[in-house]
């Protein structure tokens, strides 16, 4: 059973900042629920649109209600023109995260929230259409071809496969999606999330608090962990060269992405969910050498720090053996934790009060002002 981290110092660590209803993260007995339900549990049993009904919604739907929900997200895949247009002029080197940002921008000023009372139909939009954000912006900028946004895939995961690669899925890759986009879709008080709820909490509209969010989850120290794990991974040919590298890095006091936590102490529940999948993808295509180099960089990081894998590090190797370029790793954490940022804006506006914290003053002094020409 994992204790609770020992929380102190900066970065807010420790203060209670408000109250959520969604999830809970880091308490003795499961490390992760959704509404009450453990992650693993959702993991291994529910799809992802089950869960992003459940937090946006309040309860697991029934069988009626997700086969309704997922035909009303199916019929609102498609993008709408003038965000294409502009897809298409973002440069080819632009990190993704920023694509996701203006797409979501953009998609605030062609079909924006006019009302709260919108709120629902605006989140199960942006369900709807990230995938096609992204997967039409790589898929202009680097292979050349306008997509069709629509595809016949029951899923979400299943639909962002289709536009990536062109083709249909196989029934593992969508299932791995499936469990990915469970796993990522939300985390209490995280950074994003945080950002999100600041946000709301000036009574602005849905899209500003998703594309403030998007900002946030950008950074390595946070969503952005996952591809930068890629590429600490993909940097060595053998679990040797791996390990004998990192205690070089640790030595230096190198920050290696993909492990620690901010509130887990032993261990995040993700992790043995994501890893799991990660060994299967990587018996698949006959991997022997990234599931085996992220095991010894693992073992490491536990023998030397005693840390350990959050829920960013296998998730590189799960993507990578699904064929899905890194860049495109932190924006498909976009469109997972969409849900729980959405949740948490609907949580903040039934209960609001402007976030507004007080900060230690630590600078001069009062003095006296003078006057620029005796400066
Ligand atoms: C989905 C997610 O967003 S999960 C998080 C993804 N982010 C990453 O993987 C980035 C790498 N990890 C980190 O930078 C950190 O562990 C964070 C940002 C996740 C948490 O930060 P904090 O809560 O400040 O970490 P914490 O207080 O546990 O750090 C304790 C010590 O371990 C060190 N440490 C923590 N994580 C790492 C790491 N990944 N590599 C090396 N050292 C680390 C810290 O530098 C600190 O050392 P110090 O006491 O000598 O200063
Ligand atoms: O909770 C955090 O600080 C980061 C994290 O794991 C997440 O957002 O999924």
């Amino acid at each position: 059973m994992a204790e609770a981290k020992v929380l102190s110092g900066a970065g807010l660590r420790g203060q209670v900042a408000g109250q959520t209803a969604l999830s809970t993260v880091g308490q003795a007995g499961a490390g992760l629920t959704y509404r009450g339900y453990d992650v693993r549990d959702l993991a291994a049993g529910a799809e992802f649109e089950e869960v992003a009904y459940l937090l946006l919604y309040g309860e697991l739907p029934s069988k009626a209600e997700l086969a309704d929900y997922k035909r009303k997200l199916k019929g609102l895949r498609d993008l709408p023109q003038a965000l294409k247009e502009v897809l298409e002029r973002i440069p080819r080197d632009a990190h993704p995260m920023d694509v996701m940002r203006t797409g979501c921008s953009v998609l605030g000023t062609l079909e924006p929230e006019l009302t709260f009372d919108a709120q629902h139909d605006k989140t199960d939009r942006l369900l709807a259409l990230f995938p096609a954000v992204m997967c039409y912006w790589y898929r202009f900028t680097h292979h050349g071809v306008r997509i069709d946004c629509s595809s016949d895939e029951d899923t979400i995961g299943g639909h962002f496969l289709h536009l990536l690669h062109g083709k249909k899925p196989s029934a593992l890759h969508v299932k791995v999606m499936n469990v990915s986009l469970i796993l990522y879709a939300e985390h209490e008080f995280n950074a994003s999330t945080f950002t999100a709820r600041v946000c709301a909490s000036t009574l602005s509209d849905l899209y500003s608090c998703i594309t403030a969010a998007i900002g946030s989850l950008r950074g390595p120290l946070h969503g952005g962990a996952n591809e930068a794990a890629m590429e600490l991974i993909e940097r060595f040919q053998s679990p040797q060269e791996a390990t004998a590298e990192l205690l070089r890095m640790l030595e230096r006091k190198d920050k290696i992405m993909g492990f620690g936590h901010a509130i887990y102490k032993e261990s995040d529940p993700r992790n043995e969910v994501i890893k799991g999948w990660s060994k299967q993808l990587a018996d698949e295509v006959g991997d022997k050498v990234l599931y085996p180099v992220s095991e010894a960089i693992d073992k490491t990081m536990w023998e030397q720090k005693r840390l350990f894998p959050n829920a960013d590090f296998y998730h590189a190797s799960a993507y990578h053996f699904m064929g899905i370029p890194t860049k495109l790793f932190t924006p498909i954490f976009v469109c997972s934790r969409l849900t729980g940022w959405a949740a948490h804006v609907f949580e903040q506006r039934a209960n609001n009060r402007i976030i507004r914290p007080s900060a230690e003053y630590t600078g001069v002094e009062q003095r006296q002002f003078v006057p620029i020409e005796q400066r």
